[in-house]
């Protein structure tokens, strides 16, 4: 019996990618040991349809240059090559279906944990996952361990809360940044800062 490969998945709209998703995924990675973690850019995602959002060819190559000198990191084009929603559980289906020896850790921040139950299909997306959470800007840990508590409770799995540092850095802000031409240096990385000014996004 080979070892059980550990998996984080990172999935996101990376719209576009920035330095707090990257110090996420490392964060998990070194915290829980992972073997690796895949990045999942949502072609359709699921609650956020009234956003403006760049093309699934754009937000996957700054995902590609972000990640291009990391090997423990990939990304993967299975939910940008499906035409219909990007949900979540049907993700996890495929990924064990290819890889059954693989325990599967999503990666996610806590305005996403704190809607979890407003997915579609939470209870077979956590029979197939266990969740890794950081705080984000909300420096309430008492929230989040309550929240953790009802989760785990509910869904018979466990959560782990992330130790790593507040990054107060969003998608939402670098798009509002370059449309009112502020600076996105030290946001994103440079190879990402240069792709969004060569063409043209977010103006
Ligand atoms: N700075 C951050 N710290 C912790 N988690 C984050 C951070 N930025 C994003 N995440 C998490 O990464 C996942 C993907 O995020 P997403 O691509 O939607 O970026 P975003 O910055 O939240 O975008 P937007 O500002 O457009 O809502 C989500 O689970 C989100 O909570
Ligand atoms: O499966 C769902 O119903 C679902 C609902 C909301 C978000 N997600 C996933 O959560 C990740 C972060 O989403 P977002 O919208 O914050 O970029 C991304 O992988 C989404 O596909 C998934």
């Amino acid at each position: 019996m080979h070892k059980k490969m550990k998996m984080g998945i990172m999935g996101g709209t990376f719209n576009p990618i920035h330095f707090g998703h990257l110090i996420l995924a490392e964060s998990a990675y070194e915290n829980l040991e992972l073997d690796s973690v895949v990045f999942i850019p949502a072609g359709i995602p699921p609650h956020k349809q009234e956003e403006e959002i760049v093309s699934k060819k754009d937000r996957l190559k700054m995902v590609d240059l972000a990640i291009d000198d990391n090997n423990h990191f990939e990304v993967s084009p299975i939910e940008l090559d499906k035409k219909s929603i990007s949900y979540s559980y049907e993700t996890l289906e495929v990924l064990k279906k290819e890889n059954n020896n693989t325990d599967y850790y999503f990666i996610i921040g806590s305005d996403s944990f704190y809607n979890i139950e407003k997915w579609k299909a939470p209870e077979i997306l956590l029979s197939m996952c266990k969740l890794v959470v950081a705080a984000r800007n909300d420096q309430n840990m008492d929230r989040l361990k309550q929240q953790k508590r009802v989760i785990e409770k509910k869904f018979k799995t466990s959560v782990h809360i992330l130790n790593m540092p507040t990054i107060d850095i969003s998608s939402s802000d670098i798009r509002d940044r370059v449309k009112y031409g502020k600076t996105i240096k030290y946001f994103v990385p440079k190879d990402v800062e240069n792709y969004i000014y060569m063409n043209d996004l977010y103006k």
